[in-house]
């Protein structure tokens, strides 16, 4: 699975990945150009400073002529620029910041909507923790491309050009002998970029595993305590770990070797350099020690900036792999079936114009199904379910009931036949419509964080207390909610943990019967709970049924003895179809089926 994933690395240009995030300014324009303003005119404050200690040593210290309103002038001015320059720096800071962060608060939001949108194809072949180091991790590191990286290079670029051109201004051969360490400062940002591209790839790969085997062992946190697995997977846990690590290791030594090492070499050459030029100029004329004291300053100042971009590179380097991770989720194409649908909407007329299910009827014609694109799950499915009726699958495990139950709510395309609700081929719906009509029920009810009339009504604002509380009582939920200390504001947490499973279904009938739908389809709970829950259970799931054309997978098939229609499912193929007697009269699969059933029962029994 994860060779899958990282297949998924795509080969965009880092041309094209810096474009992208750069469009990301464009809508803080304004504050950015404003911190840009500041930014120069400290930049211009910061770098005037030597030129006046210049002025001080060469016009007035080293003739030793001190005259008091000149000097005091001087002095202030460096002080003002030296505050000007500090407080500037500050405001502009705060000013990049802010920006940065509302950016890739909006790049977070997009990556979280886009995942929110894509289909479940996708997430068959992407780990969670994968999709989760993406939102977080990866978004993390474009952050700080926004706020160090972008920040540190636009003041450091700026502050080069000052430097240079105080270096021009005040000796154009030693000004020039810099301009010529410039090709090799680039040389070497080239070479540190092509080299830990890789390095870096690898690093974020290995950091996806490990969020994936992190939330992975969480997840199956149940069954790895009462299977003994911990030790297995903290020997797997691990070794991603050492993996991880070791690609992190590559990366530190690629940055301890490039990243300033290389770069104090070129500034140690570079003052010997100064120094041998001013020294030899010496022998021939009395130099001005003050440009030198200039020179040498700026020589420094020159490779401060220098630095601070080669270790920017570093982020800088990281931030572009995790963009290009990031990109390439969000032009993920793998959409929901629904969402293709949606976007498809704008053009198709107005909302109006977008049919209604009235009485639920449902059909399949001739549907034949792969997840892959290559195994068949499901051949030729024809079948109707008239309004009211129910129609039962049943077949041995891996035999394609919740294939047929994924078709019908969309979950995956249709591309072969057709399914229609009320003669009305599927996809003409709206989402909101067959959200709204179509009712599931899932085998393992799933509960979010909150309480539990928040879980009966998951947001919708068209139900209401009163609503919440009926759709309870109707599938007689009711009895244990107020059992509850809280009653419906009791607090669920993660998964419903602290409810049983027999409670959770209760709560997941609520939730489906809050909506009123049309259509039920139904993934029975095999979970074993007790007679008493069971049979709350079985009278809920009956009542809910009463009038509603129902979809039921079942596993016991002592639970449908009264549907309209069993289909008898076997390798994806409709292998007997018709009611409950007349399949027994058949004396086929399904009457071996519940012989099979019966004779499990009878000797629990004995
Ligand atoms: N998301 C998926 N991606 C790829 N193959 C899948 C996926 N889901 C199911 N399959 C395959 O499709 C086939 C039918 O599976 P399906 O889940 O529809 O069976 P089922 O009858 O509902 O089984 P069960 O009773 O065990 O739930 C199986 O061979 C299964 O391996």
């Amino acid at each position: 699975m994860m060779k899958e994933v990282d297949q998924m690395a795509s080969v965009a240009s880092p041309k094209s990945v810096f474009r992208r995030l750069l469009k990301y300014l464009s809508p803080h324009r304004g504050l950015l150009t404003l911190a840009f303003v500041l930014l120069a005119i400290g930049t211009v404050a910061d770098v005037l400073g030597p030129v006046l200690i210049q002025r001080f040593i060469d016009n007035y210290l080293t003739p030793k002529h001190f005259p008091i309103l000149p000097l005091v002038l001087l002095a202030a001015g460096y002080l003002l620029m030296q505050v000007a320059s500090a407080g500037l720096n500050f405001v502009q800071l705060v000013m990049f910041q802010n920006a940065a962060l509302k950016m890739i608060q909006t790049l977070r939001i997009e990556v979280f909507g886009k995942v929110q949108r894509l289909g479940l194809a996708f997430f068959d072949r992407t780990p969670t923790g994968v999709l989760v180091s993406r939102i977080t991790n990866d978004t993390e590191a474009i952050k700080d491309f926004y706020v160090t990286v972008l920040s540190t290079y636009v003041k450091d670029a700026m502050m080069l050009v000052g430097i240079f051109a105080a270096m021009f201004f005040l000796d154009l051969r030693l000004a020039l002998f810099c301009v010529v360490l410039a090709p090799l400062i680039v040389v070497t940002m080239v070479l540190y970029r092509k080299w830990s591209s890789r390095v870096f790839h690898q690093a974020r790969r290995k950091l996806s595993q490990l969020n994936a085997k992190l939330n992975e062992s969480l997840q199956g946190m149940y069954l790895i305590q009462a299977m003994r697995q911990q030790e297995r997977l903290r020997r797997e846990f691990s070794a991603v770990n050492q993996e991880f690590q070791a690609a992190r290791l590559r990366n530190i030594q690629i940055n301890s070797l490039m990243l300033r090492p290389l770069i104090d070499v070129l500034y140690f050459a570079a003052l010997v350099v100064i120094i041998y030029f001013f020294g030899f100029q010496s022998f021939h004329r009395i130099i001005d020690i003050g440009v030198l004291y200039a020179f040498v300053n700026y020589l420094e100042r020159f490779f401060e900036p220098v630095n601070q971009m080669m270790q920017q590179l570093n982020v800088f380097q990281q931030a572009m792999v995790a963009s290009e991770r990031v990109f390439q989720l969000l032009d993920q194409t793998l959409y929901a079936p629904t969402q293709k649908l949606e976007s498809a909407g704008d053009d198709r007329g107005t909302a109006a114009a977008a049919p209604v299910i009235t009485s639920g009827k449902v059909s399949f014609d001739n549907v034949s199904f792969s997840y892959d694109g290559e195994t068949e799950v499901l051949k030729n499915i024809s079948f109707t379910a008239y309004k009211g009726q129910t129609v039962a699958l049943v077949g041995h495990t891996g035999s394609g009931k919740s294939s047929i139950v994924n078709l019908l709510m969309r979950f995956y395309p249709v591309v072969q036949g057709q399914i229609a609700i009320d003669d009305i081929p599927l996809d003409s719906y709206s989402d909101d419509e067959l959200r709204s009509k179509v009712g599931l029920v899932l085998q393992d009810p799933f509960l979010f964080v909150g309480d539990i009339a928040h879980n009966i009504r998951l947001g919708s604002h068209r139900i209401g207390d009163e609503e919440v509380v009926n759709a309870a009582r109707f599938v007689q939920a009711d009895t244990f909610i107020e059992k509850l200390p809280h009653g419906y504001t009791e607090p669920v947490r993660e998964r419903g943990s602290t409810l049983s499973a027999g409670q959770r279904q209760l709560i997941s009938f609520a939730r489906t019967m809050a909506i009123q739908p049309k259509i039920l389809v139904l993934d029975e709970a095999t979970a074993s709970v007790d007679t008493e829950t069971e049979e709350a259970i079985q009278i809920a799931l009956e009542k809910m049924r009463r009038g509603r054309t129902t979809i039921a997978i079942a596993h016991r098939l002592s639970t449908i003895q009264d549907a309209d229609l069993i289909l008898v499912l076997h390798h994806g193929e409709i292998v007997e179809r018709g009611t409950h007697q007349e399949l027994l009269a058949e004396k086929g699969l399904y009457h071996k089926m519940y012989l099979l059933q019966q004779g499990g029962r009878e000797a629990v029994q004995m």
